[in-house]
């Protein structure tokens, strides 16, 4: 990927950064850079994740789905980054693929009935995951879509697939039922897994390039240096770091093709756990061009000046020519393309929020393909460990959302947990119809 940061500079909008203040911060980015090259030498917790180009091995995976492989539709059972990463790279490449891929990744028991009933379980293939092996929503639905298997007389242990860390429920029970299994790799947290059995799994069933995938991620690995003027993942690391310390506390990702949406769910977590600790932060606000450019826009370009766009522009799309037509106020449309529309639109709106001051930033690939993909999931996780450093906080931890999954617990009656009778002390004031 590239990126292009020229509408971020101080001499473009407000907040803006100057290129005085980003050669000062590359100092900074050269100490952070350290920090993580020695990290991943010593394969550290989080910073091992960014290890996986180089090990995650396919063959592992392949093996391990090869009793599935002819699925019509996969089934992944998993929430937060056992979910997203998989989903995004499936969502971007879907046209590419006859395996329907579905990510339970809530517990609304409508939605999943939904979709139990819909399908065709005896073709269908279960991915179950969770770096735990404990999270309750995951058990839970895990839960429920076996029973569904057995009552439509389908054996579940043919059709599962279970990718856990060492230990836990879940491995005990893949253990208990001898079934195909992968493990999380250690020291890579789930929002950093994409690249590993997390993500893969989902990917090769639905039959892309895991090769690809890995080398496109390795090719932005190698640019990884001691300055964000030489590594993409760094300037825009760095350029968002540098530009909510000015004000811009709100990060909206915008991606320029439909097939990318979920990426932008994808970076969502990974920016907001990551960087959401010790009252620092910046807030992740998803948009899809061009359809918010229809809604959110207004605000972006004259709201208040808090937040950062940040384009995600797919390169050549494959086009569909838009038919001419005699009625003279739609003619300049006639002759030209969707994906060319597209552009110009995508071009327009940076171009807009420039002209109104506001800061925005353009991430470049050459198409939505395993390579770019590869190279797109990377970037954004080695430019996310780099912010962490420069906002020194622990990039790898997300203790705020353990309080939740105990009060939940505690809740349901799975252990005395003080932090549910905070629910019970919630202050009410209630205006009833
Ligand atoms: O993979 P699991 O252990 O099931 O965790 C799934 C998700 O749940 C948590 O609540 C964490 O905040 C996420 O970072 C994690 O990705």
């Amino acid at each position: 990927m590239n990126v292009d940061i020229g509408n971020a500079l101080a001499s473009v909008a407000s907040p803006g950064v100057s290129k005085d203040s980003l050669e000062r911060l590359d100092e900074h980015v050269a100490d952070a850079h350290e920090r993580i090259e020695g990290g991943m030498a010593n394969a550290e917790h989080g910073y091992e994740a960014l290890n996986l180009p180089r090990r995650t091995d396919p063959d592992e995976i392949r093996s391990a789905v090869e009793p599935v492989a002819d699925a019509d539709a996969l089934l992944t059972v998993g929430i937060g980054g056992s979910a997203l990463g998989a989903a995004t790279i499936t969502d971007a490449l879907a046209d590419e693929s006859d395996t329907e891929a579905i990510y339970l990744d809530n517990v609304d028991p409508e939605w999943i009935t939904g979709h139990l009933e819909r399908l065709d379980l005896e073709n269908t293939a279960i991915n179950v995951v969770s770096r735990s092996g404990t999270t309750a929503e995951t058990l839970a639905n895990f839960l429920v879509v076996r029973e569904a298997f057995e009552s439509a007389g389908v054996d579940w242990t043919e059709r599962t697939i279970v990718t856990t860390g060492e230990a836990g429920p879940l491995r005990e029970l893949s253990d208990r039922h001898d079934l195909p299994s992968l493990k999380v790799p250690d020291g890579v947290p789930g929002r950093f897994s994409a690249l590993s059995a997390v993500g893969l799994v989902a990917a090769e069933v639905c039959g892309h390039d895991l090769e690809a995938l890995l080398e496109g991620a390795a090719a932005e690995a190698e640019t990884l240096s001691g300055s964000l003027f030489d590594c993409p993942a760094y300037a825009y690391g760095a350029t968002t770091y540098a530009l909510d310390q000015r004000g811009a506390g709100v990060n909206a990702m915008v991606p320029y093709a439909e097939s990318l949406e979920t990426y932008a769910e994808w970076f969502a977590q990974l920016w907001a756990e990551s960087l959401g600790k010790d009252d620092l932060g910046q807030t992740p606000a998803r948009a899809l061009g061009v359809t918010d450019q229809h809604s959110q826009l207004q605000l972006y370009r004259a709201g208040p000046r808090d937040k950062l766009v940040t384009f995600v522009s797919p390169g050549d799309l494959e086009d569909r020519e838009i038919p001419e037509t005699d009625v003279e106020d739609l003619s300049y449309l006639g002759g030209t393309g969707l994906g060319e529309l597209l552009e110009a639109e995508f071009e327009a709106t940076e171009a807009s929020l420039a002209a109104a001051g506001r800061p925005n930033v353009r991430i470049e690939l050459e198409g939505v393909d395993e390579y770019e993909l590869g190279g797109l999931l990377y970037g954004m996780e080695a430019a996310t460990v780099l912010a962490g450093e420069l906002y020194g906080v622990n990039t790898f931890e997300q203790p705020a959302v353990e309080w939740a999954k105990k009060a939940t617990r505690g809740l349901l009656g799975g252990g005395d947990f003080e932090e549910a009778d905070a629910v019970a002390e919630k202050t009410a004031l209630r205006i009833e119809r």
